[in-house]
């Protein structure tokens, strides 16, 4: 689907020239978000965030103050001039929120992967005329499609100023992020839309507010148009996500040395001489794979024949172990090769089931 994108029109912050939106995972209190509003104020960021309906996995934990934080954020507004952030799960709190005087809204991981709330809030928010600003956190589950699917879904009802935001994937597996960031979906969501703009969620990537810092550089160096970070006045004692929360002060140190980066547009010498070399490596390793996956076919049929099996674990364990010897050698990644040669088994194994299913 060919969608369109307007700018969203956003203040920069302007020691790096990103969109930064920062504040309390939740508000909790009056003074609480006033307080670390100011601070963030004093430190130039000009977009504040806070939480009013929070979804929570438990029953029992801290819910959100719902429509009674409104004011507050109203507050941030007229005292300070921020722009204010919050998130919503359906219609009414989007109806709520515009009332309210809200500029920017945020899906959450578990609403963007359910396509009735999608457009419940994609009407709610097109039957006004002053459209807020629309985020889309990547859902919780690594399906690009959904992700996608949501902001078609808002741009088709009329929504006009959509941004998304890559806040990682849950795991299962032990991990030292909260939610591994699996880079490769939002490079895939911004190669299939170039000009969607892409916020970085250092905080629900990490889950530790000592892993922040690398993962807000990491996302500027992606060319994410700003980053949206956690940030309350006492977060050892914040009532939801308290470990990767981080004060206005140490939030500020790491934004501060922060800048927007930018493409390689014009020509740039040394840099299309490397790209070249590289295409034509591309090309090599193209060539490598065709001639590979051609003897799988070969050995394919010779299996069919045989009534040899498709997959050869002892043979597969033993190329994985070698390679993995190999790829250190060269100095090369071994989970990297491991990843890489487990498609390109994969592949051939396809192949080969291809041919001994046919009669
Ligand atoms: C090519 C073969 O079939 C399968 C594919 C392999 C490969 O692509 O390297 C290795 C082992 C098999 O699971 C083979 O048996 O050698």
């Amino acid at each position: 689907m060919d969608v369109r994108f307007e700018s969203l029109d956003l203040p920069l912050y302007s020691p790096g020239n990103y969109i930064l939106i920062a504040g309390p995972c939740s508000a909790e209190t009056e003074d609480q978000v006033l307080k670390t509003a100011k601070e963030l104020h004093e430190g130039g960021v000009k977009i504040f965030r806070a939480s009013l309906w929070k979804p929570r996995t438990r029953p029992g934990c801290f819910e959100g103050v719902g429509a009674m934080g409104l004011p507050w954020l109203n507050r941030v507004k007229e005292e300070y001039g921020m722009l204010t952030a919050t998130e919503v799960a359906n219609g009414l709190h989007v109806a709520e929120s515009i009332e309210a005087g809200i500029d920017i809204l945020w899906i959450g991981a578990r609403t963007t992967s359910n396509p009735f709330l999608v457009e419940d809030i994609a009407h709610t928010i097109a039957k006004y005329d002053c459209q807020p600003v629309v985020l889309v956190k990547n859902p919780i589950n690594p399906d690009i499609d959904l992700w996608a699917g949501s902001i078609e879904r808002l741009s088709s009802a009329g929504v006009k100023r959509i941004g998304a935001i890559h806040r990682g994937f849950s795991t299962y597996a032990d991990s030292l992020y909260r939610n591994p960031p699996h880079w490769q979906i939002p490079i895939e969501l911004m190669r299939r839309y170039p000009t969607l703009p892409m916020l970085g969620d250092p905080s629900h990537i990490t889950g530790k507010r000592a892993l922040v810092p690398e993962v807000c550089r990491q996302s500027l160096d992606m060319h994410y148009a700003g980053l949206i970070v956690e940030s309350h006045c006492n977060p050892d004692d914040a009532w939801s996500d308290a470990a990767q929360q981080m004060t206005p002060e140490e939030l500020l140190k790491v934004t501060s040395k922060l800048k927007l980066s930018r493409l390689a547009t014009c020509p740039m010498p040394p840099l299309d001489a490397w790209r070249t070399e590289l295409d034509q490596l591309d090309e090599n390793i193209l060539g490598l794979l065709s001639k590979r996956m051609r003897i799988a076919e070969q050995i394919g049929y010779y299996k069919r024949d045989n009534n040899l099996s498709v997959l050869q674990t002892n043979r597969y364990q033993i190329m994985q172990q070698e390679l993995k010897q190999k790829a250190c050698n060269l100095g090369l990644d071994d989970k990297f090769i491991h990843k890489l040669f487990a498609q390109i088994h994969e592949e051939s194994v396809r192949i080969q089931h291809k041919i001994c299913d046919e009669e």
